[in-house]
């Protein structure tokens, strides 16, 4: 039985990875013909760990193209994976998902199921379905089935191939049938529903997951101000099974190509139906205080960038991916650089794709060390292990001044104080104070 995906992104092309880990022939379609190229070489467009090695494990089971008739003519069931990126006003843009449809309209020959995999607000799954059917250009069955997928970035490819849930979001037994034999293998549980229930598990999981962050993050500001430590605190809460001991690490807010335009878009989709989501809107706003905090803080030591030599830490939106999308570098250096500031930059491997972002505008070091010599701050954005494990009281001395903006609570307070650090972290009281 063929299978497509549209889209060879973090989603796409991880989901088709891991289909042909589990014995599906599948084929890999995107418009950008410069993944296409580079996957045909056996190189994986984007940073995801283990993705490269399935990628040259299955070679034999797995086809890339940019041609849709290609990839859809005879696909018994094509798997809708490209972006839904965020529009001015927060709702989300569903023009690529729409493109799809219409060109899987145009050229499908058999009875076939299309399962959207790509984060839509309620309500999409029908339109897709409306848009192939007025288009098609063959005498064919083609139902639409709401998939949402949970991976995160970093550990995508385990979190695919050991999900906590398959959600099936159907509206016929057939297309349920046909879903449920293509995951057989996988041996994960199934929650099966209707296309809008499934729509709405996807966002209202994440947004929770969001209000968790933005929650935890208030909190540790409350701890500043009242004189509490935020990872004792955390740890007393998470200790409780209702509530759980993940997600609760505070820090300068939560970037990501997911959770800043999920939130907005489920934010918008109410106020569109007259409803006001008051919790969501709260970690909306919360989370945007929350990324200029790391300023915020400087201010008491300076009062303005200008002429200052910044180090910086870590740029990606979180460890263990090259993804830079609302990552809280972009909304931090640039207010730096404004300022006058000049900055440094090193991260293990984002760098890359920041330097397609500013090339000339900051200066991209190759170690830690490198960027820490002369500084007179050094922020951290992201937790990556390699800035965790660094020993900075041993490298002090390179600094101007021993400065340490830490916006992801990678050292201890003690260690730090004891390595004769002026160390800012989020929601930790200072020893002895
Ligand atoms: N990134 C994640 O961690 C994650 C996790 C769960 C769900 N999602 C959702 O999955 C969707 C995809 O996210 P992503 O991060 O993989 O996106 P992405 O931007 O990394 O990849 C999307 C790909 O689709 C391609 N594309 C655009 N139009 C196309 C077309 N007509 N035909 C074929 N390919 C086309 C683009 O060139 C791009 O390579 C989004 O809706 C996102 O919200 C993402
Ligand atoms: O305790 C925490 C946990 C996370 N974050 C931040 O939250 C953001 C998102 O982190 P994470 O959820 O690990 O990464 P994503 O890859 O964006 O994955 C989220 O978004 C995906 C896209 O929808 C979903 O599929 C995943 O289930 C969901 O976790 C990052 O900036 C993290 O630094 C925190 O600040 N504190």
């Amino acid at each position: 039985m063929k299978i497509s995906v549209a889209g060879t992104g973090y989603v796409g092309l991880v989901t088709a990875v891991c289909l042909a880990e589990r014995g599906n022939n599948v084929t890999c379609l995107d418009i950008d013909e410069e993944k296409i190229s580079q996957m045909n070489k056996g190189i994986a467009p984007i940073f995801e760990p283990g993705l490269e090695e399935l990628m040259k494990k299955n070679k034999d089971n797995i086809t890339y193209t940019t041609d849709y008739t290609k990839a859809y003519s005879d696909a018994r069931i094509i798997i809708i994976g490209v972006g839904t990126p965020e529009k001015k006003d927060g709702s989300a843009n569903l023009n690529f998902v729409y493109e799809v449809a219409r060109q899987i309209a145009q050229t499908v020959e058999n009875d076939c199921v299309v399962i959207v995999k790509s984060t839509v607000p309620v309500g999409t799954n029908d339109k897709v379905e409306q848009i192939i059917n007025i288009n098609k250009k063959n005498n064919v069955l083609i139902e639409v089935v709401s998939n949402p997928e949970f991976l995160s970035q970093g550990t995508a490819v385990n979190d695919t191939l050991n999900a906590a849930r398959i959600v099936l979001g159907v509206e016929s037994e057939n297309a349920e049938n046909v879903l449920k034999k293509m995951y057989n293998d996988f041996n994960i549980p199934f929650v099966v529903t209707d296309r809008r229930s499934a729509e709405m598990i996807k966002y209202a999981a994440n947004d929770f997951l969001a209000l968790k962050i933005s929650y935890i993050n208030e909190m540790a500001n409350l701890c500043e101000i009242v004189g509490a430590n935020i990872d004792d605190v955390a740890t007393g809460m998470g200790m409780d099974p209702r509530i759980g001991n993940r997600f609760l690490n505070a820090g300068i807010g939560y970037g990501g190509s997911c959770f800043p335009k999920d939130t907005k878009a489920l934010h918008w989709l109410a106020s569109f139906n007259d409803y006001e989501l008051k919790t969501v809107k709260a970690a909306i706003e919360v989370n945007e205080n929350q990324k200029i905090k790391l300023i915020k803080k400087s201010r008491k030591y300076y009062d303005t960038f200008n002429g200052l030599n910044i180090a910086v830490l870590g740029l990606t939106f979180k460890p263990g991916t090259d993804d830079l999308r609302d990552a809280p570098s972009l909304v931090n250096i640039p207010l730096l650089i404004e300022d006058g500031a000049h900055v440094k930059a090193w991260d293990p491997v984002g760098a890359e794709n920041f330097k397609k972002l500013f090339p000339d505008e900051i200066y991209y070091c190759d170690s830690i060390q490198d960027t820490l010599i002369d500084a007179d701050i050094c922020f951290i954005f992201t937790e990556w292990a390699e800035i965790k494990n660094f020993p900075l009281y041993k490298y002090k001395e390179l600094m101007k001044n021993p400065l340490i903006l830490d916006g992801r609570n990678c050292y201890s307070l003690t260690e730090a104080e004891e390595a004769g650090l002026v160390y800012e972290s989020i929601g930790r009281r200072k020893v002895n104070s």
